[in-house]
């Protein structure tokens, strides 16, 4: 990891244009990633951290819309570029990986055929020489047999195999920046640890930065040098993992620590209790205050009216918040 950042995403909205109305996915959101390290987006269901990575590929959905902010990478605003050009970095330089890796393989042919045909596309090299490097590919996945494998179908690798695979694909341009959006959320504990072992062994051979993207904060603390919580869209706590996840300040952080399982003890009632009541509740561009306001016990009438504000509670570890 170096000082260097690789990714710098300033002020960034993202609304979707509804019948009748229009929600805020994404709220003035800032954040960086340094070359080589693993940023961490963690938050519940609906809080925008896929669209902030789907923002970031420049593969949003029609009706979203981005209405401020810049999103720097390597120096160059994604957001500005032309489509041709974006088609140049994307799969490149900028990779990504999804939940479900059934969906993104295609189920008509071999994966041999799937890897080689990226390298194929983004490389220029021959298929012949391309199928070679798909081979090494897997092998760097730890997937086992690799030649044969090169030969199976997605229908006929288990659910571990195929995201190795969808790595694979996501590798083989050598990306400087690879998000990971949830790439372990389907798969059982063993093989969710293998997963995160492999990204993490790939982060020091080839030195990319990663983004991972999850719900989960012992994935966070396995996997991340830091992280950032969101909430509504918004950016609500960041820092070092070690901080945020000990010395957590904000409420929502705090909740989300407090539903881990290694955090309660006792029977399956006190490990209700501890779960944090309500969901997010969906923005508009009307809202004011904190979008937390309503499940936050801490919460003073400034929170109801004024937007939350940035806090300093460590070395690199900042929070937004107006709660006592
Ligand atoms: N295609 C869409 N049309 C309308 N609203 C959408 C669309 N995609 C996302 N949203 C809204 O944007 C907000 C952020 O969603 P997003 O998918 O980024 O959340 P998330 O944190 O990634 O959740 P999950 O973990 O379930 O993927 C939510 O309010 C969601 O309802």
């Amino acid at each position: 990891m170096n000082d260097k950042n690789i990714l710098s995403v300033e002020n960034l909205s993202v609304h979707f244009e509804g019948f009748d109305r229009t929600v805020v996915a994404v709220k003035d959101l800032s954040f960086h990633v340094r070359s080589g390290e693993t940023l961490g987006i963690v938050g519940e269901s609906g809080c925008g951290k896929s669209v902030t990575s789907l923002a970031i590929m420049r593969l949003l959905a029609k009706s979203a819309r981005v209405v401020s902010g810049t999103i720097e990478f390597e120096g160059r605003n994604l957001l500005s570029l032309s489509e041709k050009q974006m088609r140049g970095i994307r799969g490149n330089k900028l990779s990504m990986i999804f939940q479900e890796p059934m969906t993104s393989l295609n189920p008509v042919f071999t994966v041999g055929r799937q890897i080689a045909e990226s390298i194929v596309l983004h490389q220029g090299k021959t298929y012949k020489q391309a199928l070679v490097d798909a081979q090494g590919l897997l092998e760097l996945v730890q997937v086992s047999d690799p030649q044969k494998r090169l030969a199976n179908y997605p229908y006929e690798l288990s659910g571990g195999m195929r995201q190795r695979v969808m790595i694979a694909i996501a590798l083989a341009c050598k990306p400087r920046l690879l998000i990971a959006d949830e790439p372990t959320t389907a798969l059982d504990v063993t093989i969710q640890a293998q997963i995160l072992q492999i990204l993490k062994d790939i982060q020091q051979q080839l030195g990319t930065a990663i983004v991972l993207i999850t719900h989960d904060l012992g994935v966070v603390a396995e996997s991340c040098d830091r992280v950032m919580v969101m909430y509504a869209g918004s950016k609500v706590e960041e820092g070092r993992v070690a901080d945020v996840l000990y010395r957590a300040h904000h409420p929502y952080t705090q909740a989300l620590i407090r539903s881990l399982p290694a955090f309660v003890e006792g029977d399956a009632e006190q490990q209700r209790l501890a779960e944090l009541p309500g969901i997010v509740p969906t923005i508009t561009p009307q809202a004011v205050g904190c979008a937390f306001q309503s499940r936050c016990s801490r919460a003073v009438a400034a929170c109801a009216s004024a937007a939350p504000i940035a806090l300093q509670a460590g070395d690199a570890h900042r929070y937004w918040c107006r709660a006592e």
